[in-house]
């Protein structure tokens, strides 16, 4: 089946928490419509760029784009951006079932709310793991009432203007702001003149249960910032499915998100039926400093917009990494026929440093030394063209660092450079990649979820906080029993993780954190493996650069 979808991206002024902003939309709407699709469609969008003065990008993540690299929608990666007033087709089969996502792929574009949920079902007549009733997506967010180019330009800037926490989040698009101050003591100051919730704006509903109906709630965080704690008053949830891939069940009262990570959690209305019940959704790994989101669980026969009886949920610690690893490291693979064998060994193995530099007066992000610059014409291109010169491809980026003397609970010494390189892969070979988590220069570890484009990796272990890795000790404790594999996965404070995948899917693609201002700053890196594999490229990815059509 091919689902066709004609999407015209323009600003709107929206009130996502009550108050008027310009966000980016899809044909009106922020975030934009739940695309849904059976594993082997092909999806077909044509997207109209109606911003005034701003290019754009879509990337459809999660989705490996197998024989169609060049719909990755990455800009600067895969294609030049869509020019305003210009219109591209992105084509692309979803060859697995899942839980994906949309989002923009120009600069920080994502963060004015161009995105949205992408469903992929599996086909009629095939079994999952397990039963449920009814299917809902569940979208978290963040959200600032500066604009994009503001919080871009203050990245850019020397000093640093950082973009700050998050005034709101949202849930399913919808937020409530109530400055962090006041929603702890509502008579502090400035708190009577804040704006405080219209009456229209209260919290909104999550969605109707039905008495012991069980529910598939596909939860996706498209966060720009933070890492969430998002939790069902008075329900466990069952979390069955991580990234697209189904995994042993496990019972958990709150779930720990991060961006770009998805997760199937099945939720039994099992609770009181007289009443309704929170949904919440909190900050944590950052210092909280923006109110928790609210939205209604109702039972059906209650005002769906009827507030609980009870007090607002509070949230679990922002500041304790331990039930977050624990968390993580609690996910494995389902039963055995989803288990795809894992390699036993690599081909590559790379160990790359995360380090906040000061480079060049600029405060950004260092991989092994390096902070990743786009470049004029798309890697694709001018890799498949072998265009020289179009990209930094005299000096590679080093494998690994040195490791044995570094010190990964100082701020770097070293600047590093910022450029455009790339880590060459042979088609088919097995990579490594454990990815090492360090202190930023305020002293502060942070978390980072990085997300790979192109590929699932498995995920082979956690380190402990303030271990750092030793390739001679630590490759022992990789899973390679049931690991569970992913596109997006935690870099937890003063951690690291091990990921592998295999290199089979001819194109270039960026791995990098999936917070904006991190990627924005050069926290990522580009692998290519079979240019020469792939097919003619489509006319309408070039224009930019040297990608002369
Ligand atoms: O990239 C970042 O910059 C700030 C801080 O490290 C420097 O102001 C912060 O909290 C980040 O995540």
């Amino acid at each position: 089946k091919v689902h066709h979808h004609t999407w015209d991206i323009a600003y709107h002024y929206k009130s996502l928490d009550c108050v008027n902003k310009l966000a980016v939309t899809i044909n009106g709407e922020s975030p934009g419509p739940t695309i849904r699709a059976t594993q082997g469609d092909t999806v077909v969008v044509t997207v109209r760029n109606s911003l005034e003065t701003e290019n754009t990008g879509i990337h459809w993540h999660g989705i490996r784009q197998v024989g169609s690299p060049w719909a990755d929608g990455t800009v600067g990666v895969t294609q030049c951006p869509i020019l305003p007033g210009d219109t591209f087709t992105y084509r692309f089969v979803v060859d697995r079932p899942g839980t994906y996502f949309y989002h923009a792929h120009y600069g920080m574009q994502r963060v004015a709310g161009l995105d949205g949920m992408l469903v992929v079902s599996v086909p009629d007549g095939v079994a999952e793991p397990f039963a449920y009733d009814e299917d809902r997506t569940v979208l978290l967010m963040d959200w600032w009432h500066k604009s994009v180019y503001e919080q871009a330009v203050g990245l850019a800037s020397d000093p640093l203007v950082f973009v700050g926490e998050p005034q709101s989040l949202l849930i399913n698009g919808r937020g409530v702001f109530e400055p962090f101050h006041c929603s702890r003591a509502p008579s502090a100051s400035g708190c009577s003149s804040a704006p405080r919730p219209a009456a229209g704006c209260a919290p909104p509903a999550l969605f109707t249960a039905v008495p012991g109906k069980t529910y598939r709630l596909r939860v996706g965080s498209l966060t720009s910032l933070s890492a969430l704690n998002f939790a069902i008053e008075g329900h466990s949830m069952t979390v069955v499915e991580a990234d697209g891939h189904y995994v042993r069940p496990v019972v958990v009262d709150s779930l720990y998100i991060y961006s770009g990570e998805s997760y199937s959690v099945l939720l039994t209305a099992d609770q009181d039926p007289s009443r309704n019940y929170w949904a919440a959704s909190h900050v944590v790994a950052r210092e909280r400093n923006t109110t928790s989101a609210m939205a209604i669980l109702s039972y059906a026969g209650n005002d769906p917009r009827a507030p609980p009886p009870t007090p607002r949920p509070e949230g679990p610690a922002w500041d304790d990494a331990r039930p977050r690893l624990e968390q993580s490291r609690s996910l494995a693979v389902a039963h055995p026929d989803h288990v795809v064998p894992v390699p036993p060994r690599p081909d590559r193995a790379l160990l790359l440093l995360n380090t906040q530099n000061r480079i060049g007066g600029h405060i950004r992000w260092a991989i092994n030394g390096v902070s990743l610059a786009f470049p004029a014409t798309p890697y694709l291109v001018s890799i498949k063209r072998g265009l020289r010169g179009a990209y930094d491809d005299q000096r590679p980026p080093p494998d690994t660092y040195d490791y044995r003397s570094y010190d990964i609970a100082s701020p770097p010494t070293a600047n590093g450079t910022v450029a455009s390189k790339v880590y060459r892969l042979a088609l088919g070979s097995v990579v490594d990649v454990v990815l090492q988590n360090t202190v930023a220069l305020n002293n502060k570890s942070e978390t980072h979820p990085w997300h790979l484009h192109g590929h699932d990796f498995w995920v082979l272990a956690y380190g402990d906080d303030g271990k750092k890795f030793d390739p001679e000790r630590d490759t022992n404790k990789f899973n390679l029993r049931d690991p569970v594999m992913k596109n997006t996965v935690a870099l937890h404070p003063r951690g690291w993780t091990a990921v592998r995948f295999v290199a089979d899917n001819p194109g270039v693609w960026l791995f990098h954190c999936h917070i904006e201002a991190h990627v924005y700053m050069g926290m990522g890196l580009v692998f290519e493996e079979g240019v020469d594999k792939v097919g003619r490229l489509p006319k309408s990815i070039m224009g930019c650069g040297r990608s002369r059509t």
